[in-house]
């Protein structure tokens, strides 16, 4: 079966993180990610995370840097993320789709929320590309 990537961003301001309550499906609604989605045909991933700020939360934005690695979601879907920042004049985030809640976290607070499991590695391989770890990081 061939991959079809997922884009999350890591969408930072002022040296916090996003993170983004879904709404749905039911098995995933209540649990916190990074917003983002699908990258369609011919589409390039940037495109796919710039397109998809915009539709979700109203924002626009641009990509910075991949952050290595990927992460195995429900087959055939496979998780990549990207930095992200708003540009200037850009909206305030708002929760326009598939989500019902957002949150800017500070490094101290990231683990405050519940992640999708899958979620957790690539957030924290993020936050480590962002130099954004705060010293009380999960697990000690
Ligand atoms: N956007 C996003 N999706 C994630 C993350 N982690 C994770 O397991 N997923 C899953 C949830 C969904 O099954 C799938 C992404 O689908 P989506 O619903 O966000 O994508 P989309 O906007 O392109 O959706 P659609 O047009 O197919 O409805 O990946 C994450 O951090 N961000």
């Amino acid at each position: 079966m061939t991959e079809r990537i997922v884009v999350g961003a890591a969408l930072v301001d002022g040296g916090r993180l996003l993170a983004a309550r879904r709404s749905a499906p039911a098995e995933l609604a209540g649990r916190w990610e990074l917003p983002g989605g699908k990258v369609e045909a011919g589409e390039t991933p940037e495109a796919a995370l710039v397109r998809e700020l915009r539709e979700e939360l109203g924002v626009t934005a641009e990509p910075g840097e991949r952050v290595p690695g990927q992460w195995p979601l429900r087959p055939p879907f496979v998780l990549h993320v990207w930095t992200a920042r708003m540009l200037p004049g850009s909206a305030s985030p708002e929760p326009l789709e598939d989500h019902d809640a957002l949150r800017w976290l500070a490094p101290a607070e990231v683990w405050d929320v519940p992640w999708l499991d899958q979620d957790v590695p690539a957030v924290e391989r993020a936050l480590a590309h962002l130099g954004l770890e705060a010293t009380d990081a999960r697990g000690g």
